[in-house]
C-alpha cells in the first residue's frame, strides 16, 4: 500500500501503491504512518519525498470505506504529524491530488507538481467537505478569495515537465538545511479581505440560488469563515463538526451512491459469466484473471482428484492475489464441477485442455450441444488450428482463440486468434475481455504457432544450431543478455519447461517413432534439424522444474542456473559423433543469427497477413517474451540496424547454411529494401495479403 526506500543515500521515498488512483484507504494510511515513523527516526534520512505509483499522486480518501466504520489511523492526526515533523517533506504530484490527497500534499513542506497535475477538493460532489484540514490549510496558503493557477497562488513550489518524483528528490536534498517553521501551512495566518462578511454572505446567496437545499457547499463556506477568523486548532475543530453533520446525512449517501452508480452504469458487458475447462497451470491462471474482474467462473475438470487439486490451487492463488491488492478474495464467484452440462448458461467458455487436437475437437462438439446458441467458444491452444475446432461446432462464427501465456494471471500478453470464420463481434468481445482483464491484447491470424510461438521457433533453432557449431548455452545466453534480454534463450527455455516443445516435435514427426528411418542425420522434413534438445529431454531434464535442463539447478524448481558439465559432455560427444569441427563463434554472430532469424519470420508473418502491422509483432515480443524495451521489439530493432544490413547478413548466413530456410530473406524484407526502406509505420502499405479482420 506504500513502498519505502532510501534514494540518494539520504532521502526517504514513500510511494503510495493503491491502484487505480492510490486512494488513501486504511491500509495506505497505516503504511504512510509506518513509513513516516521510519523516516523520522532513521538518522541517515535527512528529507522525505511522498509520491504515488503509476502517475497518480492520490485520489483522496477511499470512498468505498465511507460505508463502514472508520478503520486504520485517522487522517487528521496523521497529517498534523507529517507537518510537525522535523525533516522536510516534499510532495511529488503527478496525475491527481484530490480531496485527502490534496490535503496530504498541503501538509508537506514543499510541493512539486507536474504541469498536467490536477489538484483540488471535489468533496462537495460527494456531499462532504475537505475535513482533514483542507479548508483550514488551503486558505492559509492562498488567502480569500482566490482563483488562478496553483503556482501563482503559491500552492505549489515548482511546476515541472519532468518526472515530478525525480525533481522532488533533488528539491528535497536542497531543502535539508532550510528552516521548516514558515513551511508549516497550519501556522500561517489567513489573508482576508476587509469586507469578509459581505463577501461570504454574497457567496452564500449565490450557492443557495445555484444549488438550493444542498448542504455541503454551505458547510464549506462556514469552514472558510472559521479559517479566516479562528486559529488553526479551533478551525480544524469546526471543520470536523461540520463534517460530522454532513457525513451522516442522506445527501452524502445519495451523492456517493451517484459516484459509483455512474461508474457501474458504464460497465455494460456481454460477458458476465464464463467457464474454464481444464484446471492445469494455465487454466487456473485464466480462471483467476476472470474472477479478478468480477466475472463468475465455472471451472471444469475431468476427474474428481484433478478438480479438488485445481480447486485448492485456485483458492490459494485468489487469496494471495487479494491479499496483495488489499481486497477480499472473490471466492463466491467460483463454482467447480465435473460436468459440462453445468455450462448451459455461461456467456463464454475458454477451453484449456491438453494440447491434443482430437481431444479439443471432442470438447468443442460437446460444448456445441450443451451451451446456449449465443455462447462464445474460445480455445487457449498455443498453436493448433482454431478453424479446425470451429468446424466441429454449430457456431463457427462464435469461435476464437484466446492464447494466454504462462503464468496466465501474471503475463500481460493475450493473442486473440481470428479464424477465417470468427465474426467481428466475436473478435471484438475477446479483445475487450482481454482489456478488461488488464491484458495487452493483440489480434493475430490463425497460423501454426500464431505470432509469438511461430517466431520463437527460428530464434530457438538458431541457438541450437550454434550449439552444434561450437557455442555453449552460457555463451549464447550471455550474448543475448548483453543485448538486453533479462534471460538468454536457454535460461528462458529452462524456466518455461522443455517438455512441451519436445512433445510438439514428436507430434509433428520430427522425433520419435514417426521419423522416416531413411532421413539423413540431422535433417528432418528436408531441412536442418538439431537433435540436442531431444537428447536433453530424453534424460528427463525438463528445465528448472526437474532441477536440470540446459543448466543445473540446486533443487527442483531452483532458479540459480549453473553450467552443467553433463551438457558440455553431451555437446562434445554429439559433435564428434556427427563429425562437426567446433569453431569459435563471435557474440555478433550469435546476436545476428538469433535476432535476424526472429525478425525475418516477423516479415513472413506480415506478408502472410497473420499480424496487422509490425507494431503488433513488437508489442507481442515486448509483453510475451520480455524483448528489451529499449530495443523497441524485433521489427523496430531490424529497422534500427537498417533493413539493408539485415538483408545482407541474412543472405550471408543463408549462403553458409542453405538447409535452414528461416535464414532465407523474406520477400517482404526484399521489397522494403527495394522501395527505399520506408519507416516501420509504413510497412503495412507494402503488404499484399491482408487478413480480413486485421
Ligand atoms: C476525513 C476525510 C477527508 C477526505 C475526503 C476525501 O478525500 S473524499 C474523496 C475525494 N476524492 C474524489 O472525490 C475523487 C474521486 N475520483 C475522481 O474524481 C476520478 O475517479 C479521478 C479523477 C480520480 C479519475 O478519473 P478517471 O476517469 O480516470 O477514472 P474513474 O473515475 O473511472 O475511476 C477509476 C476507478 O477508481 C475508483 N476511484 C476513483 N477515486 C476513488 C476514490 N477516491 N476512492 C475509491 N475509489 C476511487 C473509481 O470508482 C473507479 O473504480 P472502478 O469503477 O474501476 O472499479
Amino acid at each position: 500500500m506504500a513502498r519505502y526506500e532510501l534514494v540518494k543515500r539520504s532521502v526517504a521515498l514513500i510511494t503510495l501503491t493503491n491502484p487505480p488512483v492510490n486512494a488513501s484507504s486504511s491500509a495506505v494510511r497505516h503504511a504512510i504512518a509506518k513509513s513516516m515513523k521510519c523516516a523520522l527516526s532513521d538518522p541517515e534520512v535527512t528529507a522525505v519525498v511522498i509520491c504515488g505509483e503509476n502517475g497518480s499522486f492520490c485520489g483522496g480518501a477511499d470512498i468505498r470505506e465511507f460505508a463502514g466504520p472508520l478503520k486504520g489511523p485517522p487522517l487528521v492526526p496523521l497529517l498534523d504529524a507529517i507537518e510537525a515533523g522535523e525533516k522536510p517533506v516534499v510532495a511529488a504530484i503527478e496525475g491527481v491530488a484530490l480531496g485527502g490527497g490534496f490535503e496530504l500534499a498541503l501538509v508537506c513542506h514543499y510541493r512539486i507538481a507536474h504541469s498536467k497535475a490536477r489538484l483540488g477538493f471535489p468533496e462537495v460532489t460527494l456531499g462532504i467537505l475537505p475535513a482533514a484540514g483542507g479548508t483550514q490549510r488551503l486558505l492559509r496558503l492562498i488567502g480569500i478569495p482566490a482563483a488562478a493557477i496553483s503556482l501563482k497562488l503559491g500552492i505549489v513550489d515548482q511546476v515541472t515537465e519532468q518526472n515530478a518524483c525525480e525533481v522532488a528528490v533533488e528539491f528535497a536534498l536542497r531543502a535539508v538545511a532550510k528552516p521548516l517553521l514558515s513551511r508549516r501551512v497550519s501556522m500561517l495566518t489567513t489573508r482576508c479581505p476587509p469586507d469578509l462578511d459581505a463577501l461570504l454572505d454574497a457567496v452564500t446567496m449565490q450557492v443557495k440560488k445555484k444549488a438550493p437545499g444542498v448542504m455541503a457547499p454551505l458547510a464549506c463556506i462556514q469552514a472558510v469563515r472559521a479559517a479566516a477568523t479562528m486559529p488553526y486548532y479551533k478551525g480544524i475543530k469546526r471543520e470536523g463538526e461540520l463534517m460530522a453533520t454532513l457525513f451522516n446525512s442522506g445527501q452524502a449517501w445519495a451523492l456517493q451512491y451517484c459516484f459509483f452508480a455512474q461508474r457501474t452504469a458504464g460497465k455494460w458487458t456481454l460477458i458476465r459469466s464464463a467457464a474454464v475447462i481444464g484446471l492445469g497451470t494455465m487454466g487456473r491462471g485464466i480462471a483467476v484473471c476472470l474472477a479478478r474482474v468480477g466475472i463468475s467462473v465455472i471451472a471444469v475438470e475431468s476427474e474428481k482428484k484433478l478438480l479438488e487439486t485445481g480447486r485448492q490451487m485456485v483458492i490459494g492463488m485468489l487469496e494471495r492475489d487479494a491479499k496483495r491488492r488489499g481486497v477480499s478474495a472473490s471466492l463466491n464467484l467460483f463454482k467447480f464441477t465435473l460436468s459440462l452440462h453445468d455450462l448451459k448458461d455461461v456467456d463464454l467458455v475458454i477451453e484449456v485442455v491438453f494440447e491434443d487436437m482430437a481431444l479439443k475437437k471432442r470438447v468443442f462438439q460437446e460444448l456445441s450441444k450443451v451451451c446456449r446458441p449465443a455462447t462464445l467458444l474460445c480455445t487457449n491452444t498455443s498453436g493448433l488450428d482454431v478453424d479446425a475446432l470451429a468446424g466441429v461446432t454449430d457456431r463457427p462464427h462464435l469461435v476464437v482463440g484466446m492464447h494466454f501465456f504462462s503464468p496466465a494471471h501474471v503475463m500481460k500478453l493475450l493473442e486473440v486468434v481470428c479464424g477465417p470464420r470468427s465474426s467481428s463481434e466475436t473478435i471484438a468481445t475477446a479483445m475487450s475481455l482481454g482489456k478488461r482483464m488488464g491484458k495487452v491484447s493483440v489480434a493475430v491470424g490463425n497460423c501454426p504457432g500464431f505470432v509469438r510461438n511461430r517466431m520463437l521457433k527460428p530464434y530457438i533453432d538458431q541457438a541450437t544450431f550454434l550449439l552444434e557449431e561450437g557455442a555453449t548455452p552460457e555463451q549464447i545466453d550471455k550474448a543475448l543478455e548483453d543485448f538486453g534480454f533479462a534471460m538468454g534463450v536457454f535460461r528462458m527455455s529452462d524456466l518455461a519447461g522443455l517438455d512441451v516443445g519436445w512433445r510438439v516435435r514428436k507430434e509433428s514427426g520430427l522425433n520419435g517413432s514417426d521419423v522416416d528411418p531413411e532421413s539423413p542425420p540431422r535433417r528432418r522434413q528436408g531441412r536442418r534439424y538439431c537433435l540436442i534438445p531431444d537428447m536433453v529431454c530424453e534424460q528427463g531434464r525438463f528445465g528448472q522444474k526437474t532441477g536440470g535442463g540446459w543448466y543445473m539447478y540446486d533443487k527442483r524448481g531452483g532458479t540459480n542456473a549453473k553450467p552443467d558439465p553433463l551438457i558440455q559432455n553431451l555437446l562434445e560427444t554429439y559433435r564428434s559423433k556427427y563429425g562437426i569441427q567446433p569453431r569459435n563463434i563471435s557474440n555478433q554472430e550469435i546476436v545476428e543469427r538469433c535476432l535476424f532469424a526472429l525478425a525475418n519470420e516477423g516479415f513472413g508473418i506480415l506478408e502472410d497477413g497473420m499480424a496487422a502491422r509490425p507494431e503488433d509483432i513488437d508489442v507481442i515480443y515486448l509483453f510475451g517474451y520480455g524483448f528489451p524495451r529499449h530495443r523497441g521489439g524485433p521489427m523496430f530493432y531490424a529497422s534500427m540496424v537498417g533493413l539493408e544490413r539485415v538483408l545482407k547478413r541474412l543472405e550471408h548466413y543463408h549462403q553458409a547454411h542453405p538447409d535452414v530456410p528461416h535464414l532465407k530473406p523474406s520477400p517482404l524484407l526484399k521489397t522494403l529494401v527495394a522501395c527505399g526502406i520506408p519507416p516501420v509505420q509504413k510497412w503495412r502499405e507494402h503488404i499484399k495479403t491482408m487478413h480480413s479482420h486485421l
